[in-house]
């Protein structure tokens, strides 16, 4: 069978990230210039199939730039009821960033049978619930670390921005904000891991992906991984579940 060539966009509030199936690169870029420096050199002619929630110019931006140069109109990800065996319970689909539905399909291909907490660190921290039945139900989002951060220092003052240590007491002021920022997100994963239990759904793996993932799978429950992009996982499961055919 001929592999067909694709790239995968995830089009986030903060930055594109991609992945090119047939050369293996993959990168992140802060504007459609940067990406374009990115991937200029791959063969062109690439399938594209790309996940949106960021700005809608930037993402007619990006359909240009693949239009003029590969002579190929991206396609981008519609929230479905159902894929890949996973059913979504959100009642308006419409509402759903695409992000989500692809990341929690992503996080099924790595563990599928298990009930999942799968978290967002991006731009907000978004805490998702997938039960080993394929049952999607739907999570919480919140600002996420940097723009709680940047939101702190605007609206204050006297608050800087910039990084301090998670401590059990702080005493500086940039110690405060990162341990109080860093509480709000751990207590958020800490809520939804009980409310799982609550509902007689233990989760058995937690997974985090995005910006942040790194630096916030230490300092999380036991059972977290960190992830590179679920989302972009998760668009190559939908290709590969359509014979490479886009249109998922
Ligand atoms: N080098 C970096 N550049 C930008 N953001 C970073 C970087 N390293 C970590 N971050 C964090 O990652 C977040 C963006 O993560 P990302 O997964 O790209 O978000 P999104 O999918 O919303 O675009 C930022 O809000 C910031 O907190
Ligand atoms: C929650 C999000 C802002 C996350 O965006 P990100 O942090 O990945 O840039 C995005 O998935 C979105 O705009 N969702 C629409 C609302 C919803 O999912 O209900």
């Amino acid at each position: 069978m001929k592999q067909i060539a694709y790239l995968l966009l995830d089009l986030g509030n903060s930055r594109i990230k991609w992945r090119h199936s047939a050369s293996g690169c993959s990168g992140v870029a802060h504007s459609c210039s940067e990406l374009w420096q990115q991937v200029a050199d791959l063969p062109a002619g690439a399938q594209i199939l790309g996940c949106a929630v960021g700005a809608a110019d930037l993402q007619q931006q990006i359909d240009q730039l693949f239009a003029q140069h590969w002579h190929v109109l991206p396609q981008w990800l519609q929230v479905t009821r159902q894929a890949l065996g996973i059913m979504n319970h959100y009642p308006q689909l419409h509402e759903q960033g695409p992000d989500r539905w692809a990341a929690v399909l992503g996080a099924h291909q790595h563990y599928p049978q298990q009930n999942l907490l799968v978290i967002s660190a991006g731009t907000a921290i978004v805490i998702d619930t997938l039960l080993a039945n394929g049952d999607y139900l739907g999570g919480s989002i919140a600002p996420g670390l940097g723009l709680m951060k940047s939101a702190l220092h605007q609206a204050t003052a006297r608050l800087p921005h910039a990084r301090g240590t998670l401590q059990a007491f702080p005493q500086s002021t940039l110690d405060a904000i990162e341990t109080g920022c860093l509480r709000a997100i751990i207590g958020s994963i800490e809520q939804a891991l009980s409310a799982a239990i609550a509902h007689g759904h233990p989760i058995d793996q937690v997974i985090v992906f995005g910006g942040d993932a790194a630096y916030l799978q230490p300092l999380l429950h036991a059972k977290a991984i960190a992830m590179d992009n679920l989302v972009l996982d998760g668009l190559a499961a939908l290709l590969a579940a359509s014979d490479g055919k886009l249109n998922p």
